[in-house]
C-alpha cells in the first residue's frame, strides 16, 4: 500500500465523505524551517509553547512500507516509488525533492535517500500487516535530540501527524524528536545507531557533556533503564503495600521495604527531570504510582503535583489526559485517596 498527498483535502475528502478537512498546522505557525548550525535545516519554535501543546499537523506527502528504508537493491520498489511520486501534484512532488538526502549515493536513487532519511512511523492501519512510514513537509525537517522536546503522532483515522510539546519550549528554541529507538542507551550506543542508520554523529546538548557531567548523564539513563526492567515486579510490590494496608493486614506484617518503591519512584521522577527526558515507556507506571501512593498518604499537594505532569505528558504522546487532569483536580475522589485510613504508616 502507498499513499500520496495529491491534495488530501481534495482527493481524500471526495473519496471519503465525512473526513475532516482542517489538518493543517496550526494557524499562525508555532515554528518554522530554518537552518541550524552543523544539522542543515530544522525547526524553531516562533514563540514560547506550553507542555502538551499541537505544534504541527500535518498530512503526510507519502506514506510507504517500513521495509523501502534501506531496502538497497530492490529496484522494483524504488522504481514503484518513482512512479509514485511523479504522479502527485507538481507542489508535492517539489516539497518532497527539496527535502534532506543523508545517504548521499548510498542509495540508487535521490527519491530513496530522501525517503530514508525523512521517514517516521505511520499507521498501524488495520488490515494491513505492515509497518508504515511517512514523509512530511515540517515533522521530516525535525532534528533529533537526545533529550527531545517534542513528540510525534500519527492519527491513522485521518491519516494525520502531530508534534506535541512534551516539556515548555522558548521561542527560539530549537524544536526537536528523537530518532533513537532507546533514548536511554549510553552515549557511544547512541552515537553508534545514529551513524549507522543516519549517518550523523550527534551534537544534541546531552551528546556535547564531556568528563563527568557525560559519565552523570550515562549513569542515569542507566538507573532509568534499570528501573524500567522491573516495572511489573515495583507494581506488584506496590499492589501489595496498598492492598496488605487495605485489607486491615496489621502494620508490622508490611516489610520496610514495601515503602523503597517511592524512593525508587521519586529517584526516577527526578532523574527524568534532570535529564529533561520523560522515557515513554516509563514515566506513566512512575507517575501512577507516585499519585497513587501520595494518595494512599492523604498528600493532596503531591498528588496534584504528580498528576499534572502525567496530565501533560499524557496529552503529549496521545491528544488526551487521559483522566489524570481530573485526578489533579480533585485528588479526594480518587479510589486510592486515604484507602488505608488511620492503618497507614506515619
Ligand atoms: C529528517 S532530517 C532532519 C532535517 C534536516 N536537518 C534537514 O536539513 O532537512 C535528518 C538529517 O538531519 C541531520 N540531523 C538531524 N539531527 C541531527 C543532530 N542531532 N546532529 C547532527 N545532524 C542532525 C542529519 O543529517 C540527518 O540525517
Amino acid at each position: 500500500m502507498f499513499v500520496s498527498y495529491n491534495n488530501m483535502q481534495e482527493d481524500l475528502c471526495a473519496l471519503y465523505p465525512g473526513w475532516p478537512l482542517s489538518f493543517s498546522t496550526p494557524s499562525p505557525p508555532m515554528h518554522q524551517v530554518t537552518p541550524i548550525g552543523g544539522t542543515g535545516l530544522g525547526l524553531v519554535a516562533t514563540r514560547d509553547i506550553a507542555a502538551g501543546e499541537t505544534i504541527v499537523r500535518e498530512r503526510p506527502y507519502i506514506v510507504q512500507p517500513a521495509y523501502i528504508m534501506g531496502s538497497g537493491g530492490a529496484e522494483d520498489i524504488y522504481r514503484t516509488l518513482e512512479g509514485f511520486v511523479s504522479l502527485m501534484k507538481p507542489e508535492n512532488r517539489r516539497g518532497v525533492y527539496a527535502l534532506r538526502n543523508s545517504k548521499g549515493s548510498a542509495l540508487p536513487t535521490e527519491l530513496a535517500g530522501i525517503v530514508d532519511t525523512n521517514s517516521q512511523e505511520a499507521g498501524p492501519f488495520p488490515n494491513y500487516a505492515a509497518q508504515y512510514t511517512g514523509v512530511a513537509r515540517d515533522i521530516s525537517r525535525a532534528n533529533h535530540s537526545c533529550n527531545p522536546n517534542t513528540h510525534p503522532a500519527f492519527d491513522t483515522p485521518t491519516l494525520t501527524y502531530s508534534l506535541h510539546a512534551l516539556r515548555p519550549i522558548r521561542a527560539g528554541e530549537e524544536i526537536t524528536i528523537t530518532y533513537l529507538g532507546n533514548t536511554l542507551d549510553q552515549h557511544h550506543e547512541r552515537q553508534q545507531e545514529l551513524r549507522e542508520l543516519y549517518g550523523f554523529t550527534c551534537t544534541c546538548k546531552i551528546c556535547r557533556l564531556t568528563g563527568p557531567e557525560r559519565r552523570q548523564s550515562d549513569m542515569a539513563r542507566f538507573a532509568l533503564q534499570l528501573h524500567r526492567q522491573k516495572i511489573a515486579e515495583h507494581d506488584a510490590r506496590f499492589a501489595k503495600w496498598v492492598l496488605g494496608g487495605a485489607e486491615l493486614l496489621p502494620l508490622d506484617t508490611l516489610e520496610p521495604h514495601d515503602f523503597d518503591i517511592f524512593t525508587l519512584d521519586t529517584t526516577s521522577w527526578s532523574i527524568m527531570e534532570s535529564e529533561e527526558y520523560c522515557e515513554p515507556s516509563l514515566w506513566e507506571p512512575v507517575l501512577a504510582r507516585l499519585v497513587k501512593g501520595c494518595s494512599v498518604l492523604e498528600d493532596e499537594k503531591e498528588v496534584r503535583f504528580y498528576a499534572t505532569k502525567a496530565a501533560e505528558l499524557r496529552t503529549a504522546y496521545t491528544g488526551s489526559d487521559g483522566g489524570w487532569r481530573a485526578v489533579a483536580e480533585n485528588p479526594r475522589q480518587t479510589d486510592w485517596w486515604a484507602k488505608l485510613g488511620d492503618k497507614r504508616k506515619k
